[in-house]
């Protein structure tokens, strides 16, 4: 599982170019921001696009959200500057497109290394060529610095010559591939974006999914989103009160010297209280969260 309960239900791309959009995050009830830089910001802009958001991050005013630079490739033009640039601005995870080898990973880990950036700035990878998604087990493993997988299912479809359909049935085995790899290398997972705005039940239809998949939260492209993303990766308060009568009802059943209870007709084993716990962990971490959204 993902080493921290660190709240990522709703993941909301804005382009760096946009200052409006920068400074709305500071007010949207998201979970984590990802300023862009690559494929949202047109070449003309990108420069300009870097100053925006090292000024935004520097501002600060975003309480617990957490913010996240997708940089651009570090084989383009603008990569390596992003990187230099970001590295000590006081975001929280640098967002790497188009991984495909643990080499590229550790290319950036070194860059952020001599640039000097802080031990708790995280590396998330983007998932989206098929390359990648074969090698998704090899960048899982490739740094101590990884926090999150990304999906970038967009791109994936594209470089697959596929089709989006509404039971994404074309990338099922890319979002479990990937879903595999982070969980046995500890990290998170996010699910790719909806990318069409008219069709509220399609998306909510593909938070179900991506939670059934295992998927931490979504990335998104528009505020209008960001609810239901949270309610869907989020526990019910059905689901908190459900945890923690089957950690004190395991915990009463272990006092007596017994290993397992039945509640509500249902066995409670050591698994259960597990995932119990992290039920209540995440409610404890999201609350964290919304208490100190305003900074
Ligand atoms: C899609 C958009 C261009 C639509 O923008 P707009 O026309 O401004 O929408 P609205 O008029 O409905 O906006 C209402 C208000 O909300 C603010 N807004 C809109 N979108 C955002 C946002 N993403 N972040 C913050 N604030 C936002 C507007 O400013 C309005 O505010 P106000 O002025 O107060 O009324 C736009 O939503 C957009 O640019 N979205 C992000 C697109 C993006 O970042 N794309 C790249 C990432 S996705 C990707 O790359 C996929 C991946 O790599 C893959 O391969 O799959
Ligand atoms: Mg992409």
């Amino acid at each position: 599982m993902a080493t921290t309960a660190r709240p990522r239900r709703s993941m909301l791309y804005m382009p760096g170019s946009n200052t409006r959009a920068l400074d709305k995050g500071r007010s949207l009830p998201a979970d984590g921001l990802i300023l862009d830089l690559e494929d949202a910001v047109a070449p003309d802009a990108k420069a300009a696009a870097r100053e925006n958001i090292v000024a935004a991050v520097a501002a600060g005013g975003y309480g617990r959200r957490e913010l996240v630079v997708r940089v651009n490739g570090l084989e383009t033009a603008w990569g390596r500057d992003d990187v230099a640039a970001l590295a000590t601005s006081g975001a929280d995870a640098i967002l790497l497109p188009k991984v495909e080898s643990a080499a590229m990973v550790q290319e950036l880990e070194r860059l952020l290394a001599a640039a000097g950036a802080p031990a708790d700035l995280s590396i998330m990878c983007m998932m989206e060529t098929p390359r990648g998604i074969l090698k998704a087990e090899e960048i899982a493993a490739a740094s101590t610095r990884l926090s999150c997988l990304v999906m970038g299912t967009s791109d994936l479809v594209k470089d697959l010559d596929a089709v989006h359909t509404p039971d994404r049935l074309p990338v099922l085995t890319a979002l479990s591939l990937c879903v595999l790899a982070a969980r046995a290398h500890g990290l998170a997972i996010v699910d790719g974006v909806h990318l069409d705005l008219s069709d509220d039940e399609g998306f909510a239809a593909h938070c179900r999914q991506g939670r059934a998949l295992g998927f931490d939260g979504k990335t998104l492209i528009h505020p209008k989103t960001i609810a239901k993303a949270n309610e869907v990766f989020g526990p019910s308060e059905a689901q908190i009160a459900e945890a923690r009568r089957i950690i004190e009802a395991h915990g009463a059943a272990v006092a007596a010297g017994k290993g397992v209870v039945v509640l509500d007709g249902k066995l409670v084993e050591n698994l259960h209280v597990e995932a119990a716990r992290r039920t209540v962990a995440q409610a404890e971490a999201i609350a964290a969260l919304e208490a100190g959204a305003a900074g």
